[in-house]
This record gives structure tokens, sequence and C-alpha cells, in this order.
């Protein structure tokens, strides 16, 4: 009796340990991940700082930033909290863009959007969605974010070319405003911005998934490398498919002069209607003139109308940028052929245009076939 109680004792006792050791150990392992886990968010974040006021937090994709020992995340930001308008690069209806120099040789564009109403913030969320994992060599990478109470900072690739519109509209100011670094857009490189643009689209379009519908091509975000290679930026607006879509319904948004005819009537975004904005860039490329301006509106036509008119009645030379005539006559070919193109995308009927895919055959046929 007494040795069974004793065996009884050793037996509790036993277990006891058993479980204290079992509690110690998981105790050990929580601590440990959580130690991991923390130092993971360190490294890819930085917490609140005084000279962020207001800041949450600031995520960067993994490694993006960090190609140099002077670019850190805290380097990155306490250099964008001191830029001033003679850093500004450009501006749109959402926010400020800014160059951003690191080193001598390292800068960045940081665009500022500010918050307060769900319109920017659903922007910022849109571009983070879009652009997040994307690396192609004709779209803008987005390296990094920040979002504080009142403003959000997307940092991308700076793109020391400027946009295609302001270098077809606005010579003085393409590029970073310096004269000396202004280029010339012969036709060339125009056949070049066109086939580059066109095979990011038909990325988005056909090659990432979700595909993504940009919602918002124009002139003003297709923007140029230091090789002129044409790289899609601004997915402020972008909406991603789900794989069995072929439409998503939304309000009415994008660019006066570059918005397909079937969103006012119909509301729905498709990738159509990104070829049909396409569409009006080809014609941009090629008359030089802004499907925005304000002559058209003054004369009650539209860029499109204005160019098919003068096509068909077979003045299409009439059309065509003055500065590409003389030094590219022998460029006609690929100019008509370019003009074909662009038609093809304007169709009326969303169906009857091609799909981006197809476009950037076209377009490559045009200096290949
Ligand atoms: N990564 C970049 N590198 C160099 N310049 C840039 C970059 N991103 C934007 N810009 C410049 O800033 C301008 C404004 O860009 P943003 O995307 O804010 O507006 P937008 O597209 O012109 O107009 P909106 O947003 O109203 O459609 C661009 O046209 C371009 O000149």
């Amino acid at each position: 009796m007494g040795g069974a109680h004793q065996i009884n004792t050793i037996a509790l006792y036993i277990t006891i340990c058993s479980i204290a050791f079992i509690i110690s150990k998981i105790t050990i392992a929580v601590l440990l991940y959580k130690r991991w886990r923390n130092k993971q968010h360190q490294q890819n974040s930085v917490h609140q700082d005084p000279h962020f006021s207001g800041g949450k937090v600031v995520m960067f994709k993994s490694g993006t930033l960090m190609q140099s020992p002077e670019v850190t995340p805290q380097v990155v930001l306490k250099k964008t909290m001191k830029l001033t308008n003679k850093d500004m690069i450009g501006s749109g209806g959402y926010g400020t863009v800014y160059k951003l120099s690191i080193t001598e040789s390292i800068s960045f564009a940081v665009k500022r959007l500010s918050r307060g109403s769900p319109d920017r913030d659903r922007t910022f969320e849109r571009e983070l969605e879009a652009m997040g994992d994307i690396k192609h060599r004709n779209i803008v990478t987005l390296h990094g974010y920040y979002s504080a109470s009142h403003y959000n900072l997307l940092i991308y690739e700076l793109m020391p070319n400027g946009s295609l519109d302001g270098l077809l509209h606005h010579p003085k100011e393409g590029g970073e405003g310096d004269e000396t670094k202004r280029v010339v857009l012969d036709w060339d490189s125009r056949y070049r911005i066109a086939v580059g643009a066109a095979r990011g689209i038909s990325y988005l379009h056909h090659d990432c998934i979700p595909h993504i519908i940009h919602r918002d091509i124009k002139s003003s975000n297709i923007l140029l490398d230091q090789n002129m290679e044409a790289r899609v930026s601004d997915f402020g607006l972008a909406t991603l498919m789900e794989p069995d879509k072929t439409h998503v319904s939304t309000f009415v948004a994008g660019t006066f002069g570059y918005l397909p005819p079937e969103y006012f009537d119909t509301g729905k975004a498709t990738a159509k209607g990104d070829v049909y904005s396409f569409g009006v860039v080809l014609l941009e490329l090629v008359t030089g003139r802004k499907p925005t301006d304000e002559a058209f509106y003054e004369e009650g036509t539209r860029l499109v109308t204005w160019v098919k008119g003068v096509v068909e009645d077979k003045r299409g030379e009439y059309v065509i940028d003055s500065s590409l005539k003389c030094s590219s006559c022998h460029n006609m070919d690929e100019i008509n052929g370019v003009f074909e193109v662009a038609f093809a995308c304007l169709e009326p009927d969303p169906s009857d245009r091609p799909t981006m895919a197809e476009v950037v055959k076209m377009l490559e046929l045009l200096r290949c076939g």
C-alpha cells in the first residue's frame, strides 16, 4: 500500500516536471519567434521617428531601396521631408512629384498625395495593389511607400527624361528642366516609344495575374528612362481584373480626350478602353497635337475626329507633326502604318479593336515586316 502510494507520487512528480518542461519549451519558442518577427519587421520598416511626426510605418519592397549602404529607408525619408518646390518635377490631379537625390548617382521620384478624402486614399491603395510586385522594362518601378496621417508617399524609380507629354508639348519642361539635356523626338524615338508603351500595357493586360486595366493611358503617364525607353506609370485608377471577368463597373474616370466613347454609355472599364486611349497616344505621337488642346474645343472637334477626317480625304501629310516631315520623308510608310494601327485602336465598337498583344505585333511588323 505504502509502495503504491510512493509510485503514484513519483508518477505525479514526473508528469508535473514533463508539463513544466513542455511549457518552458513552448514559451522559449514563442519568445524566439517574437524576437525573429520583430527583427524582420525592423529590417523592412521604420517605426515612428521624431522627424516624421504623425508617421505610422514605412514599408519598402524587400531590398529594392537597399542597393547601396547610403540608401536606407531612414535616409530616404529624412531627405524626403526636406523637399521643397525647387525639387518639384511635376504635378497631377492627385499629387505632386519631386526629385529626391540621395547621392550624386542615386535619385528617386517621390509622389506626395495629400490625404483627407477617400478618393485620394483609394488612389494610393490602387497604386500599391497594382504596382506592388511588377517588374517590367516598360513599367516604372515602385520602390517603396510611406503612409502618414496627412499624406501618403510613393517612391518610384526616377525617369530622367520626364514624360512623353512634356517632350512633345512642353519641351522646355521636358526632363528635369535642364535645356542642355533636352531631347528632340525624331521619328525613330517616337516609333520606339510607341512600341515600348504598347509592350508595357500588353504586359498589364495579358501577363499580370490578376490582369490589370490601367484606365488612364495618356502621354503624361508614359515616362522616358535614360535610354528613352517608354515606361508606363501612374496606377492611381488601375483596376485588377478577376480571372473570369471581362469588365469592371466603375464611375467614369480618366482624362478627357483619351476616354473611350463607351465609358460614357456603359460605365464599364475594359482592356479595350485602354486600347482606345493608346490609339489617341499614337495620334499624338504622329501629329504632335495634344488631345486636350483648347483649339479643338474652340473648333468643336476632337483630335481623333480631326485626324480621321483629314486622312480619309487623302491629305494625311497635313496632320503629321511638321518637325517630322523633312527629316523623315523616308519613314512615311511607317508613319502611315502607325496611323492605321491608331485607327484600329480607335474603332467605336470595342469588339472591333485589337488586343494590346495584337497592337504590339502590328507595330513591330511595321519595322521588321
Ligand atoms: N517616376 C517619375 N520620374 C520622373 N518624373 C515623373 C515620375 N512620375 C511622375 N513624374 C512627372 O510628374 C508628372 C505628374 O505625374 P502624376 O502621375 O502625378 O500626374 P499626371 O499623370 O500628369 O496627372 P493625373 O494624375 O492628374 O492623371 C508626370 O507627368 C511626370 O512629368
